[in-house]
């Protein structure tokens, strides 16, 4: 059991030396002061840690402290280690790599356990059909490609495109960003002539150039991803200060693959006794790595962070049942965004079973739809890229299919930036595939630029008002025909 005791210091509250339990699942309290007498840095009201009014904290006498499962059930930051795991880096030296794994234990959190609860709370509006979620940025971030114009123009075109959206209803908004890294691959490892390397797994695995030397996973670079993800989110929160919008914010996130690294970054909020992974606001789990009793869908359910979950064409209504038993047993309005990615060939046809399955299950959960993953082509001269129009017509099924259906869209994950990159083709400025050389940046896959983010925003935003015209039309069927065909007016 927890064993926690409080101190105050001048107003800054430490906490005893956590159980041998929370050592091993990196306690949130090592580092802060857990020697009794710690020396008092700052004067907070708020915990440290977690953001919790500490007056809340101790207005509440017994702490409830939630762990997922019991027993053989029991879940810790690390059990996750006991499954199955795919998409796993092999790394060359695995002291080097539990040193950092050690390092990355001791640094503060990025996000506060209070800012993952306030965007649950706006999931679960999004979730009864009052609010919309747009998340979207990077594929992956990178080392090379970090800058702030590139941030600022993102946070930009975010702003932007949620502003479109508002016209219909309040728009959440959460990026891809300060901590995106980790890319899964189709496959483990590229050969180009006669030479074979590990696949390049994002900047926070191995390094893109094709050499064995960048291609080998190198630990420090948890390190490098961690301090950037700091930066981004502090000239986010700036940003967010200066936005004309500044009553919302952008939150972050990114999938939840690199789980050593996730693992790390996970905190025991001393309130309410749960888990949060503080790298981000909200986790995803991809289509690669959502496998029943597989390693990603057992750390991911201990954690009570918002979480996605990307829905590709290999989904069954069944199996997305079972995983929302494990990940949403509290069936917790917010908790789970279904983020469908079936291609804008699918849509029309894979879609409905999965929304049918929910409905009559009467789950709740925030549906979005990510055009991007399903619409992937190579063009001549080997670039990847996606046609706006497809990604466009994915927009339009999805819409269609949750018209049909009676069921929310609730929005949008997209692969985009602010910057005006030539990756996908089509859009307003026509991009052709002679075009694609001339700003390809990314690191993985294809992004939509701002115009073309902009315009598929007001795709979106058509189909908004087809659905909230169906809406009326609906409501108005229902409504009593007139007085006189239903019962008699009193008169007096
Ligand atoms: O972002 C998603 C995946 O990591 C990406 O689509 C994988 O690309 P690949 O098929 O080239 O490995
Ligand atoms: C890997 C991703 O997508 P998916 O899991 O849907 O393939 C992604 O969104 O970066
Ligand atoms: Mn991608």
């Amino acid at each position: 059991m927890f064993n926690e005791s409080r101190l105050r210091t001048g107003g800054f509250r430490v906490s005893r030396g956590p159980s041998s339990n929370e050592l091993i699942s990196n306690d949130c309290h090592r580092g802060s002061g857990s020697t009794p007498g710690a020396k008092a840095v700052f004067n907070l009201d708020h915990d440290v840690i977690t953001g919790d009014s500490i007056a809340a904290a101790d207005a509440a006498s017994t702490p409830r402290r939630r762990s997922p499962g019991s027993g053989a059930d029991a879940w810790h930051p690390q059990s996750w280690k006991a499954h199955p795991i795919r998409q796993a880096p092999e790394y060359p030296d695995a002291d080097a790599h539990a040193r950092v794994i050690a390092q990355l234990r001791q640094l503060p959190p990025l996000v506060l356990a209070d800012e993952v609860r306030a965007l649950k709370a706006q999931l679960a509006r999004v979730a009864h059909g009052e609010a919309l979620l747009l998340q979207g940025g990077d594929c992956a971030e990178s080392f090379a490609e970090f800058s702030a114009s590139s941030l600022r123009d993102t946070h930009r075109t975010l702003r932007e495109m949620a502003i479109a959206l508002s016209t219909h209803l309040p728009v959440v908004t959460v990026g891809r960003i300060a901590g995106q890294f980790a890319k899964p691959r189709s496959s483990a490892a590229e050969k180009i002539g006669d030479v074979e390397l590990p696949s390049y797994r994002g900047d926070i695995v191995n390094g893109p150039a094709f050499d064995a030397q960048s291609r080998a996973p190198d630990p420090q670079r948890m390190l490098r991803a961690y301090q950037q993800s700091a930066i981004t989110l502090n000239l986010l929160r700036a940003l967010d200060g200066a936005s004309i919008a500044r009553q919302s914010r952008l939150y972050t996130s990114h999938e939840a693959l690199l789980l050593p690294y996730e693992a790390a970054s996970t905190h025991r909020d001393s309130v309410s006794g749960d888990w949060y992974d503080c790298s981000a606001h909200l986790l995803w789990i991809g289509d690669r790595t959502r496998q029943l009793g597989g390693a990603h869908l057992e750390f991911c359910r201990g954690i009570a962070n918002p979480l996605g979950l990307k829905c590709g064409p290999s989904m069954t209504p069944d199996e997305l049942l079972r995983v929302l038993d494990v990940l949403d047993p509290r069936r917790e309005p917010g908790r789970i965004t279904l983020i469908s990615r079936m291609g804008a060939d699918g849509v029309r046809d894979q879609l409905p079973a999965l929304v049918r399955a929910l409905q009559r299950e009467g789950r709740p959960a925030v549906w979005i739809c990510d055009p991007m993953h399903g619409n992937t082509q190579t063009a001549t001269g080997g670039y990847k890229t996606r046609p706006f129009e497809r990604v466009a017509e994915e927009v339009r099924g999805y819409f269609e299919v949750h018209r049909a259906l009676g069921s929310h869209a609730g929005g949008l994950h997209l692969e985009m930036t602010g910057k005006n990159v030539t990756e996908c083709t089509g859009g307003p400025q026509q991009l052709s595939e002679q075009d694609l050389p001339l700003r390809y940046q990314t690191h993985c896959d294809p992004r939509l630029n701002a115009v073309q983010a902009l315009a598929l925003a007001a795709v979106a935003r058509s189909e908004l008002a087809s659905s909230q015209a169906a809406n009326t039309d609906k409501a108005r069927r229902e409504l009593p025909q007139s007085p006189a065909e239903t019962e008699p007016l009193l008169v007096t």
